[in-house]
């Protein structure tokens, strides 16, 4: 999962990477590994800052003042296709046509025929393994396709509307064209949330994309709408239009945001996480209560496991009548383990942040509430630590149903033979978590706690419990390449972090004063240029000659 922004502030003079960078960070939850913004100033220049790391290791006020312009994208990034190679940290670039800047959440399952497309066809060089970059470029080419000097809103919607034809899979994206404007679109089956915000400025208004409505929130923003599924918005200067540019399909946003990746203060797609947390712990207390008058078995205490799964937790502890208390302490400067990379700094993160305390285990039957159990990485840890400080059972809740199969939506699960229950039933599972029992919520029950509040979503994504993909075209085959790629234990995936050293690219640099820019001159705490969106770019994209510039300085 990742995390997309785009701002375009009324005031042109004003500059917008201050709060994207604001934003970015109330959006770390959804990638922990890349973060960048580009923004775009005067002359339609743009302004780049990217890099491996998390945004308040990336952004600091000296790079930050180097971002000018009044709009601005920003990306926080958890890879699910090519490397962890900091080339791959978003948002991506291509200089034609116009100069478009990119930021994607999601990720395209039929990226192999696409790539030959471009290689065959538009002739486009894709750099880097990243998926998102090929979604931009496919754009790209579409848009190149009207031949226009300057184009409008319908080019881009024609030209979105192509590109939904042509790829498969999750995509929420936003992008910015050089001095144009700024826009956002969802895929067809709108898998990936992002939304749109509106915010009074003097005599006209500031816009916000966002994944989550909780950047909105914090910023002040107003009027919060979701981007429909197959819907494109375009920001300018001069008003907002959107437009659905796909044919209306299933609309079918990822059950899993409500489940984990989302922040519980967000409203995503008309539904509060919040309150569909407290949904699934109440649901989840039925069905605790029915597994436990069966295995004859009582609980005394019952312990959430921090930080996701305490709303849920504290539901099923009211309903069941049950203490709760908080037996893990989190060291609060230890991230989300489950989107860390590779299975041992997530093992070896799971004890640096979680503590037991003792006094609340010791000599009773705990019922550990978590969200989900993925890779059991989290509740084998967890059974362990409260064995030993004292528990007599250890009884583990998952506000989530058994997760059997891949992801191919944008959560790192490709490979289902890392997932714990994979080929296990429910008796194998508390073994293999060193646990007495676990008790997982049905699928209709985790169904029925987040539609109760939108009833006109009819259907989720719910591949990872059932195997139904919602796009159609994942099948064996695809799943077994998909494994081949990308599970834990493939070298390139792995070695992707340590490949290369942090680094830090601009597109242009304030310092470097008017006239032709050369490549991005080291500043912050990055290093240099990587050629890194387009094979041809020579990164000096912003050059004042470029279609669209001018039409920057129309309000
Ligand atoms: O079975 P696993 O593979 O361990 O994955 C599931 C666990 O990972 C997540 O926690 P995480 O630490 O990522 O984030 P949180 O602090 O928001 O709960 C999730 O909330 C579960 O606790
Ligand atoms: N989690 C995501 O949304 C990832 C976006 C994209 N597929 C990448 O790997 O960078
Ligand atoms: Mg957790």
């Amino acid at each position: 999962m990742c995390g997309i922004l785009g701002l375009l502030l009324h005031d042109p003079n004003t500059d917008s990477a201050p709060e994207i960078c604001e934003g970015l960070s109330l959006l770390q939850h959804r990638g922990q590994d890349a973060c960048g913004i580009v923004t775009c100033g005067p002359k339609g220049r743009f302004y780049q800052c990217k890099a491996n790391g998390m945004v308040r290791d990336v952004f600091d006020s000296n790079s930050i003042s180097r971002l000018i312009g009044g709009m601005g994208v920003g990306h926080v990034r958890y890879p699910t296709a090519g490397s962890f190679n900091n080339a791959e940290a978003q948002p991506f670039y291509v200089n034609s046509p116009y100069g478009i800047v990119f930021a994607h959440n999601g990720n395209l399952i039929n990226t192999s025929s696409l790539l030959q497309y471009m290689d065959a066809t538009a002739h486009r060089h894709i750099n880097t393994s990243s998926d998102s970059e090929l979604l931009l470029n496919i754009f790209a080419n579409n848009l190149q396709q009207t031949g226009k000097f300057r184009i409008n809103e319908e080019d881009i919607f024609t030209a979105l509307g192509g590109m939904m034809q042509q790829v498969k899979g999750a995509y929420a994206c936003v992008a910015m064209l050089a001095g144009f404007g700024i826009m956002a679109f969802r895929d067809p089956n709108g898998i990936r949330p992002v939304g749109m915000a509106i915010r009074k400025s003097g005599s006209g208004n500031d816009y916000l994309f966002s994944s989550e409505s909780v950047v909105a929130d914090a910023g002040g923003f107003g009027e919060w709408q979701d981007v429909r599924p197959g819907e494109a918005i375009i920001i300018t200067r001069s008003g907002v239009s959107r437009r659905q540019v796909a044919p209306s399909a299933t609309f079918a946003p990822d059950i899993f945001e409500y489940v984990y990746f989302a922040r519980p203060d967000s409203v995503l797609d008309g539904i509060s996480v919040y309150r569909s947390r407290m949904a699934m712990g109440d649901a989840l207390a039925d069905e605790v209560q029915r597994v436990l008058t069966e295995n004859n078995l009582t609980v005394d205490v019952v312990i959430p496991v921090p930080d996701t799964s305490r709303v849920a937790a504290l539901n099923l502890a009211q309903k069941l009548q049950l203490p709760y208390r908080e037996g893990f302490v989190k060291n609060r400067y230890v991230g989300r383990t489950f989107i860390m990379p590779g299975q041992e700094m997530r093992k070896k993160n799971v004890r640096r942040k979680l503590n037991a305390m003792a006094l609340e285990f010791v000599g009773k039957n705990v019922l550990l509430v978590d969200d989900s159990i993925v890779r059991g990485t989290t509740s084998k840890e967890i059974v362990q630590m409260a064995k030993d400080v004292g528990a007599k059972k250890v009884i583990v809740a998952s506000c989530a149903p058994p997760i059997r199969f891949s992801n191919v939506y944008g959560i790192d699960m490709p490979s289902r033979t890392e997932l714990v229950a994979y080929g296990r039933d429910t008796n194998s599972i508390a073994s293999a978590i060193g646990a007495d029992l676990v008790i997982f919520q049905t699928l209709p029950d985790l169904i029925e706690s987040v539609r109760q509040f939108n009833r006109d979503i009819t259907a989720f994504d719910c591949s990872v419990f059932t195997g139904d993909y919602i796009t159609g075209d994942v099948d064996e085959s695809y799943l077994a390449h998909l494994e081949g790629l990308r599970a834990d234990n493939v070298r390139g995936k792995a070695m992707g972090t340590t490949e290369a050293p942090a680094v830090q690219s601009s597109l242009s640099d304030r310092s470097d004063g008017p006239g032709p820019k050369t490549n991005g001159t080291p500043h912050g705490r990055g290093s240099d240029v990587t050629l890194g969106s387009d094979g041809h770019s020579t990164m000096n994209g912003s050059d004042d000659t470029v279609g669209l510039h001018n039409s920057w300085n129309i309000s």
